[in-house]
């Protein structure tokens, strides 16, 4: 699913406006009325509304949702926050169209403010797409005000205050909803850690935007959603044998942390992968053998860390570098020299990046189409700070370009870089993976997709929304805090089910 800009969402209403066609006033309608069916299946009329209004289109529509839930018979209440200037043309249309019966307040200082009980929803239509600039004055009060509210918020469109998709900066006021119920597309801004926590909990309402404009409007940012990936995933042919799945080769491992690359190792098996192999320090062979059966083991010349790769790679399809792995210097000058051979598709996590970050060399010398999987502060380690989200973004972009590689940006809605300039967020996982070993986890994910021929790109799509689906069945039976690395790749295998149940 395409992420447009504000102004691509401008074009797209207008494209509609014209081609539908449809007047601006029954779009708007229509965008109403979606958010007032989703407030009526939620809410019984027993709760009272209080809907606050901006001046713009967002305005409108906060009264037209108000006028929808009137006519159904709930009790609700409109505040104008409004200087009476520049009014849309389908605000003032709404204005009109509002029943004497509901009580309109305009809100010219904060005294003008009501009460609001804590059983109450506020409704937020403030401002939408059409903010230009951070909130001042009384509107910046009246979102303070209502940011107090201990009962439940719902955004119109996006949390008034938050800029859709460039730096809202710090320290402006911005409402902090409970739910942000968008029109047709997400905005980007609930997608970055820094300003996604204002959209609370947020659906996309799909408004009959014209899908001629959708179809052909280029924009960089995707989501990774369930129809994209089920074109992804191929099925496992009858005639296989464990040929047809690649052979990879994961190496890490050191002492006090051998967990790591079992985990990565266990994670490769339950992904599909043919054979594994796995290379560790010599005080790893007796745990691995014990805890992988499955897997053939490798032992370092080294007792406790990785001091060398194995002579011949041509046998393995992708090799998986960096869980558990240390940053010991024997372990960097391997690297060095590894980078050095004709290899075969690589993936680097963990310490195998921090190396990376150390060393002008690597960097230089780190072939084509590689993926790696840093976490924030192992990316800023690789690129230098970000000073804020969309700037790391561009960061994500110039380090993906100048690399030719890929790069998964771990987070709440892990975001992957290409050397297309285009990103994928993923829109699977939970809270509950914020725990120890889950990077370790996807390692393995990504080792065995790409071992088994699937294409960079298409590794890293699968592979982070493999990982988060299977976070999130896990999370339905053990809970978000209980949930720990080995559940992953436990409940991986109900992941691979639940998209190919849906492709049947
Ligand atoms: N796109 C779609 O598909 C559909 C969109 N719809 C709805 O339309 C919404 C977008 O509407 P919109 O463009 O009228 O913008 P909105 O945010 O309501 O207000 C802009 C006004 O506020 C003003 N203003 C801006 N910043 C300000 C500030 N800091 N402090 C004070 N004033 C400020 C600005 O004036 P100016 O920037 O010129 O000073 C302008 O007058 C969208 O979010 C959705 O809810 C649906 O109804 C139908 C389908
Ligand atoms: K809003």
């Amino acid at each position: 699913m395409k992420i447009l800009s504000a102004a691509q969402t401008r074009a797209a209403d207008a494209y509609t406006i014209a081609q539908e066609p449809i007047s601006s006033i029954d779009l708007m309608e229509r965008a109403s009325g979606a958010v007032a069916d989703w407030l009526k299946q939620k809410y019984s009329p027993e709760v009272p509304f209080y809907f606050f209004c901006g001046p713009g289109n967002n305005g409108g529509d906060g009264m037209a949702v108000a006028r929808l839930l009137h006519h159904d018979g709930y009790d609700v209440q409109v505040f104008l926050v409004e200087t009476g200037q520049n009014q849309s043309a389908d605000f003032s249309q709404n204005l009109e169209r509002l029943p004497q019966a509901i009580p309109v307040t305009n809100v010219q200082t904060t005294s003008d403010l009501p009460a609001v009980p804590l059983k109450a929803v506020i409704v937020d239509g403030l401002f939408g797409t059409g903010l230009s600039r951070p909130l001042e004055g009384i509107y910046a009060e009246v979102v303070e005000y209502l940011n107090q509210h201990q009962g439940t918020v719902v955004s119109i469109d996006i949390p008034s205050g938050l800029f859709t998709d460039a730096p809202t900066p710090a320290q402006t006021a911005v409402i902090k909803a409970d739910y942000t119920l968008t029109f047709e597309q997400p905005k980007l801004a609930f997608l970055l850690p820094a300003s996604g926590s204002y959209a609370g909990e947020w659906h996309v309402l799909p408004i009959g935007l014209h899908p001629e404009f959708l179809a052909q409007v280029e924009t960089p940012h995707q989501l990774l959603t369930h129809g994209l990936i089920e074109n992804v995933l191929r099925p496992r042919s009858r005639f296989s044998h464990k040929g047809t799945f690649g052979h990879a080769l994961l190496v890490g491992g050191s002492y006090g942390k051998m967990g790591a690359i079992t985990m990565s190792a266990h994670a490769a098996l339950r992904a599909g992968l043919g054979l594994l192999t796995v290379q560790v320090p010599t005080t790893g062979y007796t745990i691995l053998q014990t805890a992988v059966p499955e897997a053939m083991v490798l032992t370092d010349a080294h007792e406790q860390h990785l001091s060398q790769f194995p002579e011949d790679l041509s046998k393995y399809q992708c090799l998986g570098i960096g869980p558990g792995l240390g940053q010991a210097e024997d372990s960097r000058l391997a690297m060095e020299s590894l980078f050095r051979q004709k290899l075969p598709p690589l993936i680097l996590d963990a310490d195998a990046l921090n190396l990376l970050a150390s060393d002008r060399l690597l960097r230089q010398n780190l072939p084509a189409n590689s993926i790696l999987t840093p976490h924030p502060k192992e990316f800023e380690r690789l690129t230098g700070p970000a000073t804020d989200d969309f700037h790391r973004l561009q960061l994500l972009q110039s380090f993906c370009a100048e690399h030719d590689c890929y790069v998964i940006l771990k987070g709440a809605h892990t975001c992957i870089g290409t050397p297309t300039e285009e990103f994928f967020f993923n829109t699977t996982g939970n809270p509950g993976m914020a725990t120890g070993g889950t990077g370790d986890v996807l390692t393995g994910i990504l080792t065995a997709l790409r071992a088994q021929g699937y294409s960079p790109l298409e590794t890293c799509q699968l592979g982070v929304y493999l990982h988060g689906l299977a976070g999130d069945i896990a999370a339905e039976v053990e809970g978000e805090a209980s949930l720990i690395a080995s559940d992953l790749y436990k409940y991986l295998g109900a992941a691979f089910r639940k998209i190919h149940l849906n492709q049947k």
